[in-house]
C-alpha cells in the first residue's frame, strides 16, 4: 500500500537551557530551522512546524525565507503541555499518512535512521521508532485523537501514550547514534557542534 510520508518539526518549547531560540541558531550561516525544512523537504509530501504560540509565527516565517510557501504552521491546542502538544498539533492538520517528526534542535536529518524507519510502512503499525529516540520517529497522523486523549488526561509522558498504541521498536541504529540523535539544548552543545 501506497503511505503518503509528511514532515513534522516541533518548534514550540521554551530554549530555557540555551537561553535563545534553539529554532533560529545559525549552523552554517542558516537556521536550524531553515536546514530542517530544507532537509525534509527532500522526501516529504508536506512540512509542518508546530511552532506553539501562534506569535511565533512570523518570526519563522522570516527565518525561513524562500521556503516558508511550503510549509504550514500550527499553533498548539494545548499551550505549554511540551513536546507532546506539538506532536498532536501537527498530526491534528495532516490527513493521512506518515508523520516523520524532527525536534529544532536537532542539527540533521539522518539518511539511515529515515531508511530504517521507512522499511517498516507496509506494517500499518500507528507508530514506528528505534530503541534510540521514541519522539523521532514515524508517525500515522491517525493517531492525532489518541494523543488528545492524552493531552486532556494531563498525560503528558509519551511512554505511556506509545504503550496504548501498536508500535513498531527497531533495534537501535548501528555507527555512530550521537551523529543521529545529537540536539542541542545549551550553549555548550552549540559551541560544540559548530567547532567540529
Ligand atoms: N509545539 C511544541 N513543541 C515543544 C513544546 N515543548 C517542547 N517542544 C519542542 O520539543 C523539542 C524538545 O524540547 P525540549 O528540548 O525538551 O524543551 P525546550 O522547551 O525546547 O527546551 P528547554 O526549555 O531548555 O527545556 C524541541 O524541538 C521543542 O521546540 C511545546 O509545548 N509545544
Amino acid at each position: 500500500m501506497q503511505q503518503a510520508i509528511h514532515a513534522l518539526i516541533l518548534a514550540g518549547g521554551q530554549s530555557t537551557r540555551m537561553g535563545t531560540d534553539k529554532a533560529l541558531l545559525l549552523i552554517e550561516g542558516k537556521p536550524l530551522l531553515y536546514r530542517l525544512a530544507s532537509q525534509t523537504a527532500a522526501f516529504a509530501q508536506t512540512v509542518t512546524i508546530a511552532i506553539g504560540s501562534p506569535q511565533r509565527e512570523s518570526l519563522y516565517r522570516e527565518a525561513l525565507g524562500d521556503l516558508a510557501p511550503q510549509v504550514n504552521f500550527v499553533a498548539d491546542q494545548f499551550p505549554g503541555c511540551g513536546p507532546l502538544s506539538g506532536l498532536h498539533a501537527g498530526l491534528s492538520v495532516i490527513a493521512d499518512g506518515y508523520v516523520f517528526v524532527i525536534a529544532c534542535d536537532m542539527p540533521q536529518v539522518s539518511a539511515p535512521l529515515l531508511k530504517q524507519l521507512l522499511s517498516k510502512i507496509d506494517s500499518g503499525a500507528d507508530v514506528i521508532h528505534t530503541a534510540d529516540q521514541p519522539f523521532h520517529a514515524l508517525y500515522q497522523a491517525r493517531i492525532a485523537a489518541q494523543v488528545q486523549a492524552a493531552l486532556e488526561a494531563k498525560d503528558y509522558r509519551l511512554m505511556g501514550l506509545l504503550n496504548r498504541l501498536h508500535t513498531i521498536e527497531l533495534a537501535p541504529l548501528e555507527g555512530n547514534r550521537s551523529d543521529v540523535f545529537t540536539n542541542l539544548n545549551t550553549p555548550e552543545d552549540y559551541n560544540k557542534y559548530t567547532a567540529e
